[in-house]
């Protein structure tokens, strides 16, 4: 595991149309900031909306945090339109929402490809990532998240998604184990990022802690966010505790000690420690030094 891994905790919706968060959300320092075209945004404001988005993505503010724009689904007479603009301004990634088959990903990856080639962006270089929002995507997500070099991650839209399963959003969040749990292993077979949903009632920070340390708990990467509020809690579910850090050096100590000596497994306080354990310690150190932890090995 790399030392620098890229933190993936938080990705902020900001809805395009307006002007103040356009200009302020930078400062909440989220993972990711992801503007929005899609649903927070009136039809009637959807082609001015485009031209704030196209003009805030090209703001020095924006150059130190990843970008992500939430474009309209290619289906609508928005879509192609929202893709040009922030290709063209260097948005990092697009999120494709409403994604239910690999047709779909296919045709905005070939859509990107044409406009990084026709204004000169490394074609490849604007990453993708479809948001998961249907039974029917739930149940081709394994074929979705590998079916192209540029999708990057794949994200769990719940709201569409209960709305769709004629069901509605519990505290328990039971609705959505099975997408969780395919989302993840689907993510994880193919190498790239997932993300869980968001938490729309703001004020609920303790339901909001309970969801995202199951989140964190199934393998999620972090979650999608509405709500500056919901970033340091997130980040505080995400950061390894100081015991855990502590348990980690020991681990990868004991590990580096026995390797020195020619052996491949051995007991720590009664527990074996070997390749996986090993493996799961020197993530939870890079995490903790991502996260800006000190941790002296
Ligand atoms: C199902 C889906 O599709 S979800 C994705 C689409 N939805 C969105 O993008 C909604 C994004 N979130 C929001 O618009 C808002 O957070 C709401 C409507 C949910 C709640 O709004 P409020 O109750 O006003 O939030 P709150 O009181 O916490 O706002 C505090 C500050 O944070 C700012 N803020 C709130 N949400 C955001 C945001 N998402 N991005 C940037 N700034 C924000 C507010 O402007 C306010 O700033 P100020 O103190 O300078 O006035
Ligand atoms: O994409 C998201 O995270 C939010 C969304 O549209 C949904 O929940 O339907
Ligand atoms: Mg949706």
């Amino acid at each position: 595991m790399s030392e620098s891994m890229q933190l993936r905790r938080s990705m902020l919706f900001v809805p395009g149309h307006n002007a103040a968060m356009l200009a302020t959300a930078h400062i909440y320092k989220p993972d990711t900031i992801m503007f929005d075209l899609e649903d927070s945004v009136a039809l009637r404001e959807k082609d001015t909306t485009r031209l704030m988005v196209f003009h805030a993505l090209q703001n020095p503010l924006y150059k130190d945090i990843e970008t992500t724009v939430r474009v309209n689904p290619l289906y609508t007479p928005y879509g192609h339109k929202d893709i040009e603009a922030v290709v063209r301004a260097g948005v990092d990634v697009v999120r494709l929402p409403m994604v239910s088959t690999v047709e779909q990903v296919l045709e905005g990856d070939r859509l990107i490809t044409e406009i990084e080639q026709s204004c000169g962006r490394v074609v490849g270089s604007t990453k993708l990532m479809a948001a998961i929002e249907s039974a029917a995507g739930i149940a081709n997500v394994f074929e979705i998240a590998k079916c192209c070099p540029r999708l990057m991650g794949i994200a769990l839209a719940a709201e569409d998604y209960v709305t769709d399963l004629k069901t509605t959003r519990s505290a328990s969040g039971e609705e959505l184990f099975l997408a969780r749990s395919r989302i993840v292993v689907a993510a994880r077979a193919a190498g790239i990022a997932c993300y869980d949903a968001v938490h729309s009632d703001v004020n609920d920070e303790e339901g909001f802690i309970t969801q995202a340390r199951l989140a964190k708990q199934m393998g999620f990467d972090g979650k999608s966010l509405v709500n500056p509020r919901q970033i340091d809690l997130l980040h505080g579910v995400y950061a390894p505790t100081e015991d855990e850090v502590d348990h980690a050096i020991t681990i990868v100590e004991a590990a580096t000690e026995a390797a020195n000596r020619g052996i491949g497994v051995v007991s720590l306080n009664g527990k074996m420690v070997d390749g996986p354990i090993i493996t799961r310690a020197e993530r939870t150190i890079a995490l903790a030094r991502a996260c800006g932890m000190k941790v002296e090995l």
